[in-house]
């Protein structure tokens, strides 16, 4: 074991202040060096993303665009080196829930959070919201299949222990729901992990909420609950345009949610979220919020109140 720790080593790229991509994220790359997880030093196998290393562009999907924005899905497969002597059974790809790769084009470096991803396969996916000037955005706009592009990770800190079973509230905002889907899949994929899930997500309107087929498998789930936040919908009725929003009892807005969807029409607030606290549910509470830095900031202030979490279990991604 300690030579194949000590092959790694050699083969890791070292870090320098050059790798931060300078955009201030809670896990920067400098104070979360990617290294090799318990599960691939128990497999015995080198994570191909520890330093860069190039990925195919598998397949591309625009989900539509409008005034804040295009979406693309993006697919990806390592595209394995054919010098490096490395039979493809030697590698995995380990990016656990809850954390990031980094996208290196040139000198410009940018984080993306998969929310899917292959340990054996060595595949994952993003899904990006091009910023209008971004100039990542316009490098990401351009690419086409079979296109290679350079990854480095993983890079996070958060780790789930399901034992003791706990009580985890997921908030997510916008896009940033991406990287949530993994984190709840871990749970609800493991029949033996009691955690109860509670997956707040914030979007202007229905429109705007993604993976909304995802969060309809979940709800099949005992231990999963969601409730979305919509506080800009509106629906073409003359009572909801006249108040620029829908009413909670809006009948076009219940007619557009799915069976088991909730949604409420205001703003997640700390009255709102104490809604969700649930002090029968024994086992302890747990916060994860994704989403840009000011409402990591607001929910995390919020929450350590109204769901009674200790700061210390409260993890932004
Ligand atoms: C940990 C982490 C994970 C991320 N994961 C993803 C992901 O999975 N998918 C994804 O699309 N993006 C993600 N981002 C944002 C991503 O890294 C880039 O910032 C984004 O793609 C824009 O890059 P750019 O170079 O085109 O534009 P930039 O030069 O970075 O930004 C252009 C303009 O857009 C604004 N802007 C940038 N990002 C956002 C945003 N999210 N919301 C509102 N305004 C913004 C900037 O403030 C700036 O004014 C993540 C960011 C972090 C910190």
């Amino acid at each position: 074991m300690l030579s194949f720790l000590e092959d790694l080593k050699e083969n890791e790229e070292p870090l320098q202040d050059s790798d931060c991509c300078g955009n201030g994220c809670t896990n920067c790359i400098l104070d979360n060096k990617p290294r090799p997880s318990n599960r691939v030093l128990l497999a015995g196998k080198r994570n191909v993303i520890l330093s860069y290393t190039k990925f195919r562009l598998l397949g591309r999907e625009e989900l539509g665009s409008g005034p804040n924005g295009q979406l693309l899905l993006l697919h990806f497969a390592h595209a394995a080196d054919e010098e490096d002597g490395e039979r493809p059974g030697d590698t995995v790809l380990d990016i656990p829930p809850g954390h990031h790769v980094m996208l290196r084009v040139g000198c410009l470096l940018r984080p993306y959070s998969p929310y899917w991803s292959d340990f054996v396969a060595k595949e994952f996916r993003i899904l990006v919201k091009l910023q209008p000037e971004g100039p990542m955005s316009r490098h990401l706009q351009a690419v086409q299949p079979d296109d290679l592009l350079e990854f480095r990770g993983p890079i996070g800190q958060y780790v789930h222990d399901p034992q003791p079973a706990k009580c985890i509230y997921i908030i997510a905002q916008g896009v940033a729901i991406a990287p949530t889907l993994p984190l709840v899949r871990q749970v609800l994929d493991n029949e033996e992990d009691m955690s109860r899930l509670w997956h707040l997500v914030c979007a202007r309107d229905l429109q705007h909420v993604y993976f909304r087929e995802e969060m309809l498998e979940f709800a099949q789930f005992w231990n999963y609950r969601s409730c979305l936040h919509l506080p800009h919908q509106q629906c073409d009725s003359s009572a909801c345009q006249e108040a620029r929003h829908c009413a909670q009892q809006c009948p076009q807005l219940r007619d557009n949610l799915r069976n088991k969807e909730t949604a409420k029409v205001s703003r997640l607030d700390a009255a709102e979220l104490a809604t969700h606290l649930n002090p029968a549910i024994p086992g302890q509470r747990v916060l994860i919020v994704a989403g840009d830095s000011s409402f990591q900031k607001i929910i995390a202030q919020i929450g350590t109140q109204s769901l009674d979490v200790d700061p210390a279990n409260i993890y932004m991604l």
